[in-house]
């Protein structure tokens, strides 16, 4: 019998191990060997850690305001953004860049540059789908900034699609959430689609 020595603020990690070791075992995985043994705790723990976003919120990063420099600032936007999600069908990452964009309401507050990335790695660290991450990102900027306009651009490649089932090497799924100004502004829009990820601009 195989003994895991754990904290005790770690045994819900413990138990999931326990019910991860059978999964295993089920499957023909081997967790019996030197090698393996500690393998189910790590499978939980590495689970515990992709999901850590389920009990945070991403929006507190926004909390933090002051003023733009300028009473006529225009886009602001963190580019290629890299983050990591798991996709909820399957408990299988799909990683990925995205491009967070927001337009500042005149008079608005701004945040630091930061918390754009902060705010999409947390809402990625949740057992996801693309669609509904993008649709956070920009629904926390419009809600949280009161901004003018906001934008989610992501590219990611989907262990799902690519590593089975389909077997689509190489396949990418890109995806567009905007709001506010840039969807009733085509000067606009057209100048936010042109910050997608350099990864789909090529
Ligand atoms: N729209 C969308 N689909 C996703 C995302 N992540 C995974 N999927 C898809 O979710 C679908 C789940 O389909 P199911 O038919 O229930 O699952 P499945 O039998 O494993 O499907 P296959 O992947 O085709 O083998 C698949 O088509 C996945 O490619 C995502 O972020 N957005
Ligand atoms: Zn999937």
């Amino acid at each position: 019998m195989t003994v895991i020595t754990v904290s005790r603020a770690d045994s819900g990690v413990a138990e999931a191990a326990e019910h991860a070791r059978a999964m295993f075992t089920a499957l023909g995985i081997p967790c019996d060997t030197t090698s393996t043994e500690r393998t189910p705790l790590r499978f939980v723990r590495a689970l515990a850690e992709l999901t850590s976003g389920l009990r945070l919120d991403p929006t507190r990063h926004l909390r933090v305001q002051f003023p733009p420099e300028s009473v006529n600032q225009g886009v602001i936007a963190a580019v290629d953004v890299p983050f990591v999600a798991l996709c909820e069908h399957h408990v299988l990452p799909f990683l990925g860049r995205a491009t967070v964009a927001y337009l500042p309401s005149p008079g608005g507050q701004i945040v630091g540059l930061s918390k754009l990335a902060r705010v999409i790695q947390e809402f990625a660290a949740r057992p996801q789908v693309q669609e509904r991450l993008g649709e956070q990102v920009v629904e926390a900027l419009m809600g949280h900034l009161a901004a003018s306009g906001a934008a989610c651009l992501i590219r990611s490649e989907h262990a799902c699609l690519t590593m089975r089932g389909a077997e689509a090497h190489g396949a990418v799924m890109v995806t567009s959430h905007l709001a506010g100004d840039f969807t009733t502004d085509a000067a606009l829009r057209t100048q936010v689609m042109g910050l997608a990820p350099t990864c789909i601009r090529r």
